[in-house]
């Protein structure tokens, strides 16, 4: 537990941070000095620890001021460092569009800054707000406490190979999701346990469950429920991963794997949630697309788990040869030699298409609309493999 400290590092360091080189504080740390020091409020407390309350109440608005000003520096200081290894995600400003300073004149630039350009930036903004205010109400020293309670994480890489080994086909990770952006409502009569209940008894190594609301109607409640149900099969958490603490939330409502998509998070962000999750005991499945995001997670140390997604977060467009292009050559090879588990993600639903991907490489599959879909998710399952794999 004492890695924990890690995350209390920038709010207690927040004061002197302003004398610092910018270089020296790492993306994720910045992140979470920006989102610890976001409210007056606790800009105020920091202020009142640091200089006594008297002297904060009579010089806290030019300092607050200071502050806001730093944080947006620091706020377009994480963007710059992303967009430096080719992520074209930014994070939420934080107040309103950033202002831009030239010579004596100051002038905003049109629609730069404070509208999202897609629809997976919208969604990572409007996560940065819901985050910001679960952490109110649960503070990691809360949750450290639920952590406590919290029963076992199950091996979820585990259950994919043993899945593989036993059918010979790619273990499934069969996803438990009602709505999607994309693609509206998938299921009126939605029941996430029994859907889940189903998975397994098809055959499913392990089951996804999408926890984001506003975008995909899934819910922490749903996880919370199919743990508490008896489901066996290892859970994702679905969810649009940020800030660390989610992982931890994540843990305490059952969940034995999250996802990190590696188009929103910088490397640096990878590596610390990472560590972050070992220590947990949470398994990692860490989300790519392109050739720029598969490279920069194969230099990532611990790698165990690589996802590639079919489909673009930022047009929905779907296309299953990305899976092959990506784990063509050198890529696949590399994946081969450090043992590394590829799952294929998104627009799979034939049997065809799962010959393809396995053909390409990979030894695991996500899938979610054409099992979902079905009106007995299990039977769907057989219709997706051409076979009965819960034998
Ligand atoms: O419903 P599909 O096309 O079978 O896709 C499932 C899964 O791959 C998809 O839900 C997914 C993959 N990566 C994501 C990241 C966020 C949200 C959703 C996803």
């Amino acid at each position: 537990m004492e890695r924990l400290v890690c995350l209390k590092v920038p709010f207690q360091a927040a004061p002197s941070y302003s004398s610092r080189p910018r270089s020296w504080i790492p993306p994720t740390q910045l992140s979470a000095y920006k989102r610890n020091s976001l409210s007056a409020f606790s800009v105020r407390a920091q202020m009142e620890s640091e200089e006594g309350s008297a002297a904060a109440a009579t010089s806290s608005e030019p300092a607050v001021d200071a502050l806001k000003m730093k944080e947006r520096e620091v706020g377009t200081f994480q963007d710059e460092v992303a967009a430096s290894q080719g992520i074209r995600i930014r994070r939420r400003p934080l107040t309103g569009p950033p202002l831009h300073y030239v010579g004596p004149f100051e002038f905003r630039l049109q629609n730069e800054g404070n509208t999202p350009r897609n629809i997976l930036e919208e969604i990572v903004w409007n996560k940065d707000v819901e985050v910001a205010q679960l952490k109110e109400r649960k503070p990691l020293i809360k949750l450290k406490t639920d952590l406590a309670n919290a029963r076992p994480a199950r091996d979820f890489l585990g259950a994919l190979r043993a899945a593989n080994e036993r059918t010979g086909l790619p273990g499934l990770i069969a996803e438990v999701k009602k709505a999607s952006p994309s693609r509206g409502v998938l299921r009126e009569d939605f029941d996430p346990v029994e859907i889940a209940r189903a998975y397994e008894e098809g055959g499913a190594a392990c089951v996804s469950v999408l926890t984001d609301q506003k975008y995909f109607k899934g819910s922490f409640e749903n996880l919370e429920a199919i743990r508490n149900a008896g489901v066996k099969c290892p859970l994702l958490c679905k969810e649009f991963i940020i800030d660390a603490w989610q992982l931890f939330y994540a843990r305490t409502k059952g969940a034995d794997a999250v996802l990190l998509i590696a188009a929103v998070l910088p490397d640096l962000d990878i590596k610390y949630m990472i560590k972050i999750c070992k220590m947990l005991g949470l398994t990692a499945l860490v989300e790519v697309h392109d050739e720029i995001e598969f490279d920069r997670v194969l230099g990532i140390e611990g790698i165990e788990l690589m996802g590639i997604n079919n489909r673009n977060l930022e047009t929905f467009e779907v296309d299953i040869s990305n899976t092959k292009k990506l784990l063509e050559g050198e890529r696949g090879k590399k994946i081969r030699e450090r043992d590394i588990i590829v799952v294929g993600e998104s627009g799979l639903f034939t049997p065809d298409d799962i010959a393809y991907v396995q053909e390409a490489g990979v030894k695991a599959v996500l899938v979610g609309e054409s099992i979902v879909k079905q009106s007995d998710p299990g039977k769907g399952i057989s219709n997706l493999f051409g076979k009965d794999i819960s034998l």
